[in-house]
């Protein structure tokens, strides 16, 4: 039983998740997805339900039965390219893909309250929205952009993510900036390849590519002020070809992320500089490309505070005040441009995002749903 007197079981979502977490695909490549939940929209044969798919993502509208607004509930749908290591019996079955960031769960949660709207009108109109890509290149600006979304667009949105390091059940959030801004970073450098044994032949890129990931690692310690915030990850990097030749190519791929634009531009400048630097030292050429940028996560202060007081009378879920993080989010453009919030989920697991090892408590996808759906009718 529910608090509003109704039933409403969440356990089926947690079945759902699982078919979700099977088929994993990157940004843009989300078909099965999309088929997955166009199939079960299908299935839920409800007469004020109206669908628009858009590229890999879809919008669904709720029609309200006395509707005054247009509330948005946003989830992304894309996985990270990564192999799962969880052992889990419903495991990723696509090689090299994995939900490592809980985009499963988001999915599943957003059904299920979906689901529950779909058996009970809403008074407001719901519009449901499936991005798809948010790992990258980043969904949310062009779908913001496209005709089907301006057409539906919401008067408020409200998205929120899963949180590890959190006890399932529990909610966090905070008014203000909650998300960095951030920006993909790809260098490519390109020297003279040659044999291993007359390294005074070639020009090698991987001394090249070492020395530069050692400078760019002094930006954040010796560029940005203490009392500010800024990060700089390499993730990747990749260049020669066989360990007897000396390597022609290296390619280092990263992020940044910063708490300002400013602070952005000169994490991007000083960037520039080293790689300029690189160039005349190693003799090489450099290409920079920073790949998808996205802005901050800013929370709505007012509404994001009435929500605070909502989790913290609500039975499903406990409230707490959390800090902001150098994450990013791409939800941080429907924020530019409509009111609204995003908050953590809990869902402790000893692994975190982007863990091939990352194993969710389930028991929130039924904290979130019946939390949701008390926020939303009320
Ligand atoms: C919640 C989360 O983990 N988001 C991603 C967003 C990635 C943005 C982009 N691809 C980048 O790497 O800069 C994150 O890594 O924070």
């Amino acid at each position: 039983m529910r608090t509003d007197g109704t039933t409403f079981s969440a356990e089926p979502f947690i079945q759902i998740r699982r078919d979700l977490h099977r088929i994993p695909e990157i940004g843009f490549e989300e078909t099965k997805t999309q088929a997955y939940i166009l199939n079960y929209l299908e299935r839920l044969a409800c007469p004020f339900l109206e669908i628009k798919p858009w590229r890999t993502g879809i919008l669904v509208m709720l029609r309200g039965d006395a509707p005054e607004s247009t509330i948005g509930y946003r989830t992304d749908m894309d996985g990270l390219p990564m192999e799962e290591e969880t052992g889990l019996s419903f495991a990723s079955a696509h090689p090299g893909m994995m939900h490592a960031c809980g985009h499963d769960l988001h999915m599943s949660i957003a059904l299920g309250v979906l689901t529950y709207f779909s058996q009970r009108q809403p008074k407001e109109n719901l519009l449901f929205v499936f991005q798809p890509a948010e790992e990258g290149p980043g969904g949310a600006k062009p779908m913001l952009a496209s005709d089907e979304f301006r057409a539906w667009k919401p008067d408020k949105i409200v998205a929120l993510h899963i949180a590890p390091e959190l006890p399932a059940g529990t909610v966090a959030t905070k008014p203000g900036l909650l998300f960095a801004n951030t920006s993909e970073l790809f260098i490519n450098l390109t020297g003279k390849g040659g044999h291993a044994a007359y390294p005074h032949h070639a020009n090698d890129m991987v001394v090249a590519a070492s020395h530069l990931i050692t400078q760019l690692h002094t930006v954040v310690s010796r560029n940005v002020s203490p009392l500010d915030s800024a990060v700089l990850t390499i993730g990747k990097i990749s260049g020669g070809s066989k360990q007897n030749i000396i390597a022609e190519q290296a390619r280092i791929e990263g992020t940044i992320r910063t708490l300002s634009t400013d602070s952005m531009q000169k994490v991007k400048q000083r960037i520039e500089s080293i790689v300029a630097g690189i160039e005349q030292s190693f003799d090489c050429t450099s290409a920079i490309d920073y790949g998808a940028n996205y802005c901050q996560v800013y929370n709505a202060p007012s509404l994001t505070e009435e929500f605070i007081r909502f989790v913290e009378k609500s039975p499903h879920a406990s409230f707490a005040l959390s800090e902001k993080a150098m994450t990013g989010e791409d939800f941080g453009y429907f924020l530019e441009e409509i009111p609204g919030f995003m908050f953590w989920l809990g869902v402790e697991s000893e692994y975190g995002l982007h863990s091939s090892k990352l194993q969710p408590d389930e028991r929130a996808i039924a904290t979130a749903i019946h939390l949701l759906i008390d926020y939303l009718n009320k």
